[in-house]
């Protein structure tokens, strides 16, 4: 079938080539080109195709069809990828088996992170070439049912026995059962456990641990594990979330993992370089979620944006035919300020995925000084960028009418997995407030005359901004982005100082300015957030993407400004926000020509969309119908629970 006329014009009136746009998001041409590659060639495999749409499944049967597409990828893994680059592989996860969660999600995300991470050469050589050939499958075994933000309240226990040098691991208690971890219940086969390391009744707090869940050959839990699935979720039900106990169960000395943290074999313990080093797997995911969630982002938009360009409903001017929905001020409100944030969260991603990386080296090399500033920076945006993700997933949800809510629209199983990550490696308000510690410690470091000591991202804390001219560009709205957070930073702090200094306890006077520390957090990430979009759009060489960037960049400031109104009443004048209102508006019609190919630009596949509306050919209608037929409900007219219920009550009310 040919291409819904509707986006065809669409997609002629884009001023710029996809391809160049793709390149830009992506990173590079290369990559953008690769992602091109992989899915065509999937697309010829079809094992990997759905054998049939992932919403009618039980979750039995989507964790069967994982499965199946993980052996057939096994097949074809050398073949499709260049394996040692972790940004191909991804993308040949979510192609072939979407966002639905899988059993090796963990293993790829966390297992082997914190092998590469945390165990010593000797551990890897043992462990680390066996997991990325997947002869095992493992997971991250740290929350348990009692605490999962609290790591310090953990209660697993791994306590050396000097005489036999081995660790004993036990759950003491049922809130001390793992309860969460992703592949835990019933396909990993080895786990890190983080446990709390006791030496001569010594607690030297949470150490991670290899650990061996069940029997190579016939996948029984070992003698001493108590192991199983937590049961249906919210979404990501494709994945097996488990919980784990132990029973006096013994592992040897060497399966600490002991890159930093050592304990010898006459129980002597050797501290590491940094007291939260062995927080890094949680770091590392923390970094790659603003691409993740910005590509939850982007596939909600996809889907609300084409379908916006082929839905008509009511009229504008011309009477004689419907407007598309994309047409009304209010839809272009609703979806293009997300548009310019998923752009700008994939190029945070980018960077923190790279500062990760930096880190990494930075830390195998004994140099732990920039540990402090990527937890508070990962804390923040995290924290943000899965909210307003959810935030803008479920706008395309209402912008879709009713068909939105239909799991036709596929975009309730998009929102249901990325607000998982408001969650995940730790709780946004949690996050948010250690970041407000960094930010509260840059205002004493002010305050006690060390300005010059300040990072480059919060020596903004120190200057001072009182008027903004008013022909603005993105600087300016910038410069009014860096007072909202400055000005409520050193509100929060000095709220929190006053009532410390009033006799509070530290942790009370914390706890009472905390509401307003978390909103210093947000407008300081949010700043972090504009800045990387500005800088990032600087840098582009093709002039016709940069034009369109600029152009989305001033829906991005002008929206955000808008915003947080609230907060900068005191820098801009009432005309002022009038103004930036105005100049919003006018954006959102500049950016409307090019809103179906800013979309097209993620370039995610029909296979990876799993969505009715959101095709790229925008034959809706059809294959709607064509979906709704495909219902198992639909298999026969009549169905039993009629026949045995419905129709004795009818015939009995007819008595
Ligand atoms: C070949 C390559 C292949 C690759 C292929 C990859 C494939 C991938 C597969 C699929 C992808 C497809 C995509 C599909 C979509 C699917 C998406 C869904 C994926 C789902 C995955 C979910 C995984 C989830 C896992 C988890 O949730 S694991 C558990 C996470 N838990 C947490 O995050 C707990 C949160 N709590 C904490 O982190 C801590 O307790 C704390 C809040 C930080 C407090 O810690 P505490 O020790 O008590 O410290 P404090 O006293 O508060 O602070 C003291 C001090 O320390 C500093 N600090 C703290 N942490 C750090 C740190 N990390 N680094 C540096 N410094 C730190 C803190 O700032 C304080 O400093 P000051 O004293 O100076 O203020
Ligand atoms: C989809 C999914 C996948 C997961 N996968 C894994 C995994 O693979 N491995 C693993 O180990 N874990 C996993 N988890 C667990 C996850 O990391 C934890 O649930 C998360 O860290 C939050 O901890 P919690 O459940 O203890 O929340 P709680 O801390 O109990 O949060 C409850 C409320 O208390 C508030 N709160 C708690 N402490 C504070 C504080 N100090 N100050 C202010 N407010 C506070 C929170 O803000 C929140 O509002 C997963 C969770 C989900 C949802």
């Amino acid at each position: 079938m040919s291409e819904n006329p509707d986006l065809t014009n669409e997609r002629a009136s884009g001023t710029f080539e996809t391809n160049a746009m793709a390149a830009v998001i992506y990173g590079s041409e290369k990559f953008a080109q690769r992602r091109r590659e992989i899915t065509e060639a999937i697309s010829k495999i079809p094992e990997f195709q759905d054998s049939h749409p992932l919403v009618f499944m039980s979750r039995e049967e989507k964790i069967s069809e994982a499965c199946r597409k993980l052996a057939v990828l096994s097949n074809y893994w050398n073949s499709l990828i260049d394996t040692s680059d972790e940004e191909e592989a991804l993308h040949l996860y979510r192609e072939v088996l979407g966002l639905e969660g899988h059993p090796l999600a963990l293993h790829e995300t966390m297992f082997i992170p914190s092998l590469i991470a945390q165990a010593s050469d000797e551990q890897q050589e043992k462990w680390l070439g066996r997991a990325q050939r997947r002869e095992i499958i493992g997971c991250y075994a740290q929350t348990e049912m009692g605490h999962g933000t609290n790591l310090r309240a953990l209660e697993t226990t791994a306590t050396f026995d000097i005489s036999t040098r081995e660790f004993i691991l036990n759950s003491p208690t049922i809130t001390s059962l793992k309860w969460w971890p992703g592949a835990l219940g019933k396909s990993a086969n080895w786990s890190i456990v983080i446990a709390n390391l006791i030496i001569k009744e010594h607690n030297y707090g949470p150490h991670p641990f290899m650990v061996q869940l069940r029997d190579e050959k016939s996948h029984e839990p070992l003698p001493g594990i108590t192991v199983g699935d937590i049961g249906p979720k919210m979404a990501f039900n494709g994945a097996d979330n488990g919980f784990l106990g132990f029973k006096n169960y013994r592992i040897p000395r060497e399966n600490m993992l002991m890159r930093h943290s050592k304990v010898t074999s006459d129980g002597s313990y050797i501290k590491p370089p940094h007291a939260k080093i062995g927080y890094s797997s949680m770091v590392k995911v923390r970094s790659r979620m603003a691409m993740d969630q910005g590509l939850f982002l982007a596939s909600a938009l996809v889907i609300a944006v084409r379908y916006s360009a082929v839905r008509r409903q009511g009229y504008l001017e011309d009477k004689s035919r419907e407007v598309k929905v994309l047409d009304y001020q209010t839809q272009q409100h609703r979806l293009f300020p997300s548009i310019a944030r998923a752009y700008a969260f994939i190029f945070c991603g980018f960077e923190t995925i790279r500062l990760y990386d930096q880190l990494l080296i930075d830390v195998q090399n004994g140099n732990t000084s920039g540990m402090a500033d990527l937890h508070a920076l990962t804390s923040g945006l995290k924290s943000v960028v899965t909210y307003q993700t959810g935030e803008g997933i479920e706008q395309a949800r209402m912008a879709c009418g009713g068909h939105g809510y239909s799991m036709a629209s596929y975009i309730s199983e998009i929102y249901g997995v990325a607000i998982g990550g408001c969650t995940y490696e730790g709780e946004n308000m949690v996050m948010l407030l250690q970041l407000a510690r960094y930010l509260v410690k840059s205002i004493e470091m002010i305050q006690n005359g060390k300005s010059r000591e300040l990072g480059p991202m919060v020596a903004y804390l120190a200057e001072n901004e009182s008027e903004i001219d008013l022909n603005l560009g993105p600087n300016e709205y910038l410069k009014v982005f860096e007072y909202a957070a400055r000005n409520q930073t050193w509100r929060a702090t000095e709220k929190f100082q006053k009532l410390r200094n009033s006799g509070m306890s530290n942790e009370e006077a914390w706890n009472q300015a905390s509401v307003e520390l978390t909103r210093a957090s947000r407008l300081h990430t949010r700043l972090y957030i504009m800045s990387t979009f500005i800088n990032h759009v600087g840098s582009i060489v093709d002039q016709k993407v940069k034009g369109v960037l600029i152009d989305l960049l001033n829906v991005h400031v002008t929206y955000e400004v808008m915003d947080i109104g609230i907060y900068v009443q005191g820098l801009l004048s009432s005309n002022q926000m009038d103004l930036i209102r105005n100049q919003l508006y006018v954006s959102l019609e500049t950016i409307r020509p090019n809103a179906v190919s800013l979309v097209d630009s993620f370039q995610i596949s029909d296979m990876q969309l799993r969505s009715v509306l959101g095709r790229r050919d925008g034959n809706v209608y059809e294959n709607l119908f064509k979906w709704a037929k495909s219902s198992p409900l639909n298999k026969t007219d009549v169905l039993p629970s009629v026949t045995q219920y419905l129709k004795p009550m009818m015939e009995k009310s007819k008595l």
